[in-house]
């Protein structure tokens, strides 16, 4: 198996990311953002959290049209696999593979915490949880206010895209959503880190679940 994981001028999440992946099973592959495609034969594409190009315009709005974005969208295009962490999210939903709009925190302020979700879309993202456990994970974002209109609310939910909610939502987001997939389940945004929450060293392991069995689920997808 082997991911590949999108570098941004800013991202600082990069290498946390590549160390989660690599510590499920995956071989990892640094994608610097100028480059135009990404290496072949790669199963996953993981786009990191950070501060891409200063959070200038809006946070991930100019990522979203570095080079190599257009070959990771003709990756999700093709039924790819995409993990969008904070920022990625962001970079996630400015390029349309996602929907929706990452606003300001409703209190304008950047929050830095762990905080409790409750795990719910079926994804190979999401299957190493039960349906409706309560998990907790860091959030550093001043960008995590999940907006869409009621449609698309309405949409998400009934097809059960939403990954992830806050228990008690931090930022302001609209059903107190934390985490959304693709139509297809194949691509997942996120504001929390699960990198952040991968090895014993990190105080908690929660987000290390998220990855652990990602490797075998795709051979199996
Ligand atoms: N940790 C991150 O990825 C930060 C995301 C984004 N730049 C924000 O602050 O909202």
């Amino acid at each position: 198996m082997k991911a590949a994981v999108i570098v941004f001028p800013g991202s600082n999440c990069d290498r946390d990311m590549a160390v989660a992946f690599e510590q499920a099973g995956f071989d990892v592959e640094m994608v610097w953002h100028k480059d135009t495609s990404l290496p072949t034969g790669i199963d996953m594409v993981g786009v990191p959290g950070g501060f891409s190009f200063g959070d200038y315009l809006r946070c991930g709005a100019i990522a979203a049209n570095a080079p190599i974005v257009k070959d990771v969208k003709a990756f999700a295009d093709m039924g790819g696999y995409v993990l969008g962490v904070c920022n990625g999210f962001q970079v996630l939903t400015e390029t349309g593979l996602l929907p929706g709009a990452l606003l300001r925190n409703a209190e304008l302020k950047y929050i830095c915490r762990t905080i409790g979700l409750k795990v719910e879309g079926e994804s190979v993202f999401t299957d190493s949880y039960s349906k409706g456990e309560e998990i907790a994970l860091p959030i550093a974002h001043h960008d995590g206010n999940y907006h869409a209109d009621d449609t698309t609310l309405d949409m998400l939910e009934a097809e059960g895209r939403v990954a992830f909610r806050y228990t008690n939502n931090p930022n302001g987001s609209a059903r107190d959503i934390a985490g959304i997939l693709s139509g297809n389940r194949r691509v997942l945004g996120m504001m929390p880190h699960p990198e952040r929450a991968s090895e014993a060293a990190h105080g908690n392991e929660d987000g290390a679940r998220l990855f652990a069995n990602l490797t075998s689920q795709l051979v199996n997808a």
